[in-house]
C-alpha cells in the first residue's frame, strides 16, 4: 500500500515538499522560517491569490497530481504577469485529507516547481491541513522592475486590443473530459490540464505601453468586460481577427458527432476560461511582436461586442 500523508504527519509532509523547492536569485530565504523573505527591489511588491478546489477546478481522474501543481502555478503566475511584473514567489496553502497518498503531494509539488521555473519564480513557503476537500491556496508575488503596474482601468477610446496565449482549448479539452472523449483529441485535454501562460509576454506588454491588461481566466468577453467597465469604454471584437486553431476546431467536430451540445469555435474562444491568454489594450500604432494578435479597438461606450453586437456566450461565474 502507498503511504498517505496521514501516516508520514504534518511535519513529515512539509519536509517532503519543502525539499523540492530550490531558492531563486529572488529569495533571501525560503521556506522553513517563520515566513519567507523575498528580494524587493523597486520596493513595490505585486500579490496575488487564487484557490482550486477538488471537483470544481480539477478532478484527479482527469488530472495528475503534476498537472494541477502546474495549473495551480499557472493561474497565479498569470495573474502577476497580467499586471506588467515578473513572477517571483509563490506561497502554498494545501488542505488534505488524510488518505491522500504522499506521492500525489510530492508530484503536485513537482508540477508546482517546474511551473514556477518556467516563469522564473520559486516557491517559498506555505502551509499543510488536513481536510475532508483537497483544496490548494496559492499566493504568487511580483516584481515591477521599477515600472508601474499595468491596471484594468487604462484604456482609452483608439486603443487597440490584443491578446497574445491560448484562447478556447482549456474549454474544449473541459469538454472533451465531461464527454468521455479525451482520449480521441488530446491537445486540447492538455491544455485544459497545464494551461501556458505567456508569462513573458505580460513585462513585454508594459514595455510596449500597455494602457491595460488581464489574464484571460473566466472567459475573453467576460475579462475583457473587467477593462471595459474598470475604463469606462466599449471592448469592439472583431470575430475574423479570432482565428481558431486546428486543434480546437478538431475538437469541436469531434464534440458534435458525439452530439455534445453545439459551440462553435468561435464560442469556446470568446467564453472558454482557464488558457490564461493575456489580453491588453496599447495606444493605436504601437508595433506588437508577432506573438500578439489584434482582435479589436477600445471604443467609447461600454460593455464588450463581436462585430458591433453583445455575444450572447457567458464566461464562468462560480455562483452563476
Ligand atoms: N475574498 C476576497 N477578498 C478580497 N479581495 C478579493 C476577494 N476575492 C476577490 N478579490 C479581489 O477582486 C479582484 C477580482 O478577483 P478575481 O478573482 O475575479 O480576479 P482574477 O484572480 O484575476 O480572476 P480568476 O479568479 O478568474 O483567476 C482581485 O483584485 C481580487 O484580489
Ligand atoms: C472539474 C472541473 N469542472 C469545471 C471546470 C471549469 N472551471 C472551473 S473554475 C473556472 C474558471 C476559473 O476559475 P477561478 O475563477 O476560480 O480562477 C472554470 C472554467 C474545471 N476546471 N474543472
Ligand atoms: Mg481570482
Ligand atoms: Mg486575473
Ligand atoms: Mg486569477
Amino acid at each position: 500500500m502507498s503511504s498517505t500523508i496521514g501516516t508520514l504527519g504534518e511535519f513529515g509532509l512539509i519536509a517532503r515538499i519543502t525539499a523540492r523547492f530550490p531558492a531563486t536569485d529572488d529569495v533571501v530565504l525560503g521556506p522553513g522560517d517563520d515566513a519567507a523573505v523575498v528580494r524587493a527591489p523597486d520596493s513595490r511588491v505585486v500579490a496575488t491569490t487564487d484557490l482550486l478546489v477538488e471537483g470544481r477546478h480539477f478532478r484527479r481522474d482527469w488530472s495528475s497530481p503534476r498537472d494541477v501543481g502546474h495549473k495551480a502555478a499557472a493561474q497565479n503566475l498569470a495573474d502577476v504577469a497580467a499586471m506588467g511584473a515578473r513572477p517571483t514567489a509563490l506561497l502554498v496553502g494545501f488542505a488534505a485529507p488524510a488518505d491522500l497518498p504522499v506521492a500525489w503531494a510530492e508530484e503536485f509539488s513537482e508540477g508546482l516547481r517546474a511551473e514556477c521555473s518556467t516563469a522564473g519564480a520559486a516557491v517559498v513557503g506555505g502551509d499543510i491541513v488536513r481536510s475532508d476537500t483537497l483544496t490548494v491556496a496559492i499566493t504568487a508575488l511580483g516584481d515591477l522592475r521599477g515600472a508601474p503596474p499595468v491596471r484594468r482601468d487604462g484604456a482609452a477610446p483608439g486603443d487597440l486590443v490584443a491578446v497574445v496565449g491560448d484562447l478556447g482549448l482549456s474549454a474544449a479539452g473541459l469538454a472533451l473530459l465531461q464527454a468521455g472523449l479525451a482520449d480521441r483529441e488530446p491537445t486540447c485535454p492538455a491544455a485544459h490540464r497545464r494551461p501556458a501562460p505567456p508569462y513573458a509576454a505580460g513585462p513585454a506588454a508594459a514595455e510596449l505601453g500597455a494602457t491595460a491588461m488581464i489574464d484571460v481566466s473566466d472567459g475573453l468577453v467576460q475579462d475583457l468586460g473587467h477593462i471595459a467597465a474598470a475604463s469606462n469604454v466599449r471592448v469592439a471584437l472583431r470575430g475574423a481577427a479570432l482565428r481558431a486553431p486546428a486543434a480546437l476546431v478538431e475538437a469541436v467536430g469531434t464534440l458534435a458527432r458525439a452530439g455534445a451540445p453545439l459551440r462553435s469555435p468561435l464560442d469556446f474562444m470568446l467564453a472558454g476560461g482557464e488558457d490564461h491568454a493575456l489580453a491588453a489594450t496599447f495606444p493605436s500604432g504601437t508595433a506588437l511582436p508577432s506573438e500578439w494578435t489584434v482582435i479589436g479597438e477600445v471604443v467609447e461606450g461600454t460593455g464588450v461586442t463581436v462585430d458591433g453586437s453583445v455575444p450572447a456566450v457567458a464566461g464562468w461565474d462560480h455562483f452563476g
